[in-house]
């Protein structure tokens, strides 16, 4: 069996939260690659910014370059509509009957979970594996896997907010989103 991690998010942008826990999931569970997954319409949120799919695909593409470990899924973007991780499971393992996938998701992400669609059914699919983020709680009624990582206080939201008023970006963000991020004036950024 692959043991694949899939680390779904909106990626408006992608920062270096992202690359550290997906990297120390990989580690720790002995993961054969990690994908990062951007969705198409959230399931849960309003996608801020006024930034298209395409760039928010190209931006992950970006943040992973180099590091042969990470990987673009695109299934999500390609099929359009809202991205319920439950119908992209079903047709990944669909796909890749030898798999085994963990899903990985922080903190917040744990607090929503019986939000989730069909949680019951995608929780028998599925291995969520959860890292801490500050300002939530990982408790939770269902079965994740809890990796001890780095806690990272960033989120998209507040670099979306630094883009707009010029503040540093530099080691936030990995080099070339920066660079598509300024070269493109995303988020109001110069
Ligand atoms: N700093 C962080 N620590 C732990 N988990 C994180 C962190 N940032 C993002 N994640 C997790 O990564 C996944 C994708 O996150 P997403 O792309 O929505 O970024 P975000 O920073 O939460 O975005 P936004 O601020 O726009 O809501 C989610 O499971 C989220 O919980
Ligand atoms: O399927 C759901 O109901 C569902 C609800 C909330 C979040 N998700 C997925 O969880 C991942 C992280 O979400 P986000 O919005 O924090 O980037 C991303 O792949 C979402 O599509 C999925």
């Amino acid at each position: 069996m692959r043991k694949v991690g899939i680390l779904g998010g909106t990626f408006n942008p992608p920062h270096v939260g992202h690359l550290i826990m997906a990297n120390e999931v990989l580690y720790a569970l002995k993961l054969d690659e990690v994908r990062f997954m951007p969705n198409a319409v959230p399931p849960h949120k309003k996608l801020d910014g006024n930034v298209s799919d395409e760039s928010r695909r190209r931006m992950t593409e970006l943040a992973i370059e180099g590091n042969d470990s990470f990987l673009l899924e695109t299934i999500e973007m390609n099929r359009s509509g809202t991205s319920y991780t439950i119908d992209t499971m079903r047709e990944l393992i669909h796909k890749e009957p030898d798999t085994s996938f963990y899903f990985i998701i922080g903190a917040d992400m744990i607090e929503y979970l019986p939000k989730w669609h069909e949680i019951d059914e995608l929780m028998k699919l599925i291995t969520f594996v959860g890292v801490k983020r500050p300002g939530y709680s990982t408790d939770t009624p269902y079965p994740v896997m809890l990796i001890e990582t780095p806690e990272i206080h960033l989120s998209s939201t507040v670099l979306r907010k630094k883009a707009a008023h010029g503040e540093p970006l530099l080691y936030l963000l990995p080099d070339g989103v920066i660079r598509y991020i300024k070269e493109n004036g995303l988020y109001g950024a110069e």
